[in-house]
């Protein structure tokens, strides 16, 4: 188990987080989600030791996670952690890369370990390719794969998909995933990409002002967001009242109480999301068709 004990933390006299307070057990899959400049990439170098802690303690299990100070070496052995920077041998190929950490001394279970790793990240066809020949997203690919080669016990991971284009990163996030939790490897993911956090988290954390500001399951966050900042994780949502709305819970109909001025019309896939102008504030609504700019509009909250 991961225990993050009352941190705080400033690289300078700045704080950067404060009474920072959360754990994860064997398995768990925690995301860490906040704006940029939040401190969700500071949270994982924490964890990983790579700065001294003076307020606060972390540990895995009972170990002490120390900084620099006291480890000559920064991180731990049960512990990767892959940065937004991947740090690859560029003129070695994917398949070395991937097996870098591993041990020389028994060949044939290195390379079924590499070939399985592989396959996660779905780089079959690049095995024997450089490194430097690949394009950002397979890097980080192979930055996955190496993470992974020593089987840790917790992975931790900055933005793992960022640079991975709509076609793959479907079926590259549930491999993963798939793979972490059929491996019991904890794992802390910070990332602003819902899709990152709503299918595969057990948990989630919501970082602002330097502190958690909302724990809980992605469906707990999702269905009452306590802050706009937090529903505008999710969606397009509206301030209606006080009380938040995501565009699909409002709908357009023939008359109602509130009365609003269509601004744009956005195509969405399988429906369109209206901005409609209410009060003179915006309004989000998804809405079946496309509705021309000054349509005036009712419409109502959905039951
Ligand atoms: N090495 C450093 N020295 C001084 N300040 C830093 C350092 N690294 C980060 N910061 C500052 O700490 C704050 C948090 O940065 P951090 O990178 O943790 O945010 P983040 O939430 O991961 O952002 P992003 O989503 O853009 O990656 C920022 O204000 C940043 O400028």
């Amino acid at each position: 188990m991961l225990k993050v004990k009352n941190i705080s933390f400033g690289y300078s006299s700045t704080t950067v987080l404060e009474e920072v307070d959360f754990s994860i057990g064997i398995g768990e899959n925690l995301a860490i989600i906040g704006e940029s400049g939040s401190g969700k990439s500071t949270m994982l170098k924490l964890i990983y030791g790579e700065y001294d802690l003076e307020v606060g303690e972390i540990l895995w299990n009972d170990i002490k996670i120390l900084g620099p100070k006291y480890n000559l070496v920064i991180g731990y052995d049960f512990m990767k952690y892959v940065t937004q920077e991947f740090d690859l041998m560029p003129y070695t190929s994917v398949e070395e890369n991937i097996g870098k950490y591993l041990s020389r001394f028994y060949p044939k279970e290195k390379e079924k370990r590499i070939k399985e790793l592989i396959k996660v990240v779905e780089l079959e066809s690049f095995s024997k390719t450089k490194v430097k020949n690949l394009s950002g997203g397979q890097k980080q690919r192979v930055a996955l794969a190496r993470a992974l080669a020593k089987e840790p016990e917790i992975l931790l991971l900055d933005e793992p998909f960022s640079h991975i284009d709509n076609f793959k990163k479907q079926s590259l996030r549930r491999n993963l995933f798939k793979y972490l939790k059929g491996n019991s490897i904890s794992c802390i993911v910070a990332t602003h990409d819902k899709s990152d956090v709503l299918g595969f988290a057990d948990k989630m954390i919501v970082l602002h002002n330097k502190k958690i500001i909302a724990k809980g399951t992605p469906q707990e966050l999702y269905k009452s967001p306590k802050t706009p900042l937090i529903a505008s994780f999710f969606e397009e949502f509206s301030t209606i009242n006080d009380e938040i709305y995501y565009a699909h819970q409002l709908e357009i109909v023939e008359q109602s109480n509130f009365k609003a001025l269509v601004k744009q019309s956005y195509f969405n896939g399988n429906s369109w999301l209206i901005e409609a102008e209410y009060n003179s504030d915006s309004v989000f609504i998804t809405h079946r068709n496309f509705l021309e700019k000054d349509t005036v509009v009712y419409f109502n909250i959905k039951k």
